[in-house]
């Protein structure tokens, strides 16, 4: 019987360092034999991909833009993560429903029962293995991201929203200490590698 993988997701506000990280993650795992499957949310699918260039770049309801987020994960589950983690890969996944409490409840206001409410309802059983929560103060993230890119809907808002974004993340972290690793992500990007590789060790 195969076993079944693990399912690491990676978190953080944006700018934080997570994509940095991903490849790393891979490598590593992959050194250990390991069979990885890499995908992202919102997206990781053909109609995941088209919902998430909606919700990066449309105003909406803020319940509109939870439940696609919902849509674009129920069908991630179904097509990539349940399928990868049964046939025995690990599954990592840039982002999952921490990010809606994150964003849509910390940052945006939405009732976090509501959201309670559609955790339990798309997911009662899937939790990840693993969090890394990168974690960093907002003028970090906010350096790194000016740096690099064109921003999108949600890079776009103001630090009063990242700031509750994080605290909402750290909220849930201290919620799930048993799934979560907080890294701290000011580190350099050796340092931070480190600390991820000694968290890997633990689920291997
Ligand atoms: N520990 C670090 N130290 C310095 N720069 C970093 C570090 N981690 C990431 N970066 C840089 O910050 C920018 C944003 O990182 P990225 O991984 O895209 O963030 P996220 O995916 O969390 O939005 C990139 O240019 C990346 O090279
Ligand atoms: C999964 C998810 C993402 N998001 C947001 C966070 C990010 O700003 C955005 C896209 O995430 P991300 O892939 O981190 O963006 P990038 O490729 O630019 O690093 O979607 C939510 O608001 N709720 C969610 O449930």
């Amino acid at each position: 019987m195969t076993t079944r993988g693990k399912f690491i997701s990676f978190e953080g506000i944006d700018g934080a360092g997570k994509s940095t990280h991903i490849g790393f993650v891979k490598d590593f795992l992959e050194s250990r034999a390991k069979t990885v499957v890499s995908s992202r949310e919102p997206g990781g699918t053909p109609l995941g991909e088209k919902l998430r260039d909606l919700l990066l770049h449309e105003k909406m309801h803020l319940e509109t833009e939870a439940l696609l987020m919902f849509a674009s994960r129920r069908e991630h589950m179904a097509q990539v993560i349940e399928p990868a983690l049964n046939a025995g890969s690990w599954v990592l996944s840039d982002r999952f429903t921490d990010a809606s409490f994150a964003y849509q409840s910390g940052g945006r206001g939405m009732d976090r029962g509501k959201m309670e409410a559609l955790e339990a309802w798309v997911h009662p059983h899937l939790q990840p293995d693993l969090t890394l929560l990168f974690d960093v103060p907002l003028a970090v993230a906010r350096e790194r991201l000016d740096a690099t890119r064109t921003l999108d809907k949600f890079e776009q808002e103001q630090d009063e929203f990242f700031a509750r974004c994080r605290a909402e993340y750290l909220r849930r972290a201290a919620q799930f200490p048993a799934r979560f690793a907080v890294i701290d992500s000011t580190r350099s990007i050796d340092e931070t590698q480190a600390r991820i590789g000694a968290v890997l060790e633990t689920l291997l």
